[in-house]
């Protein structure tokens, strides 16, 4: 029987002629936090565009939570429940942080009708709201304008607004980037909280991140998965060691 929330099977992606993707297998567990690794350019961000329906795979399959969801679009691969965190842009800089996270909320219920028929549908949105801010500890920014934020508070009103869609597994492509040392140890725990019994699938550059956030970490180089495993195994895995982690893993 397959445990699995999110499968990849064979899958592959060509841009022209040239093969970015080359047969990947991963199978990611409910509730798992998993990181993806690799060299630049090995493909990490085409993997994540395959599986939130960003870009179509030239074979294969993306099951998620057990309905095969290749080639849909990504809105109806986030009604499903996997939400890929936007980047930045798409937070309305001219709206508060409250408006912001309200509005992904909207966007989320909007077709689940039996939400709209309550009567205290406003309240409702309100403590939904609230909730979200609470939960990234943004409270206090509430009424801020998101575009006069710091950019790692930014994220934390990114996160709110992918959880917004109550998902049961998390994209994030690289979280911690143009970040601080401080601000990075902070926005890691946050998503180890708030992403808690929901899978995460975080593609990450700093190692100190990925070693101490994941359960699992797979190594993308040249399209193919070359190693899955623990924190412990990948450190110690020979060849990752070798291509990739170099003096990092070995300090
Ligand atoms: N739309 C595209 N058309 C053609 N080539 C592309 C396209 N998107 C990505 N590529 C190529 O695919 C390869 C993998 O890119 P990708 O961005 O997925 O790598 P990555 O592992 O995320 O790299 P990084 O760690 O630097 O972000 C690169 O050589 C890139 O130039």
């Amino acid at each position: 029987m397959n445990d699995s929330i999110l499968s990849l099977r064979g899958l592959r992606k060509s841009f022209g002629a040239t093969e970015i993707i080359r047969g990947v297998d991963l199978e990611l567990r409910p509730g798992e936090r998993r990181a993806l690794i690799g060299p630049n350019g090995a493909g990490k961000s085409t993997l994540f565009h395959l599986v939130s329906g960003n870009l179509a795979p030239t074979s294969g399959e993306v099951i998620f939570d057990g309905q095969r969801i290749t080639g849909w679009a990504p809105q109806r691969i986030n009604r499903l429940g996997l939400a890929r965190s936007f980047q930045i842009t798409n937070i309305f800089p001219k709206l508060t942080v409250f408006e912001n996270i309200r509005l992904a909320l909207m966007r989320h219920h909007e077709r689940q009708y039996t939400f709209w028929r309550v009567i205290d549908r406003l309240a409702g949105l309100r403590a939904a709201t609230e909730t979200l801010l609470e939960k990234v500890r943004l409270q206090a920014q509430a009424q801020t304008l998101a575009g006069e934020m710091s950019y790692s508070e930014q994220r934390s009103l990114e996160l709110a607004m992918t959880l917004a869609s109550d998902p049961k597994a998390i994209l994030l492509d690289e979280p911690m980037a143009g970040m601080s040392s401080e601000e990075t140890h902070y926005t890691m725990e946050l998503i180890r909280e708030v992403t808690a019994g929901r899978a995460l699938l975080i593609v990450e550059h700093d190692m100190d991140v990925v070693f101490a956030l994941a359960d699992r970490i797979s190594v993308l180089v040249y399209g193919e998965v070359v190693a899955t495993g623990t924190p412990e195994q990948i450190r110690n895995h020979q060849g990752v060691r070798e291509a990739y982690l170099g003096e990092e893993a070995a300090a």
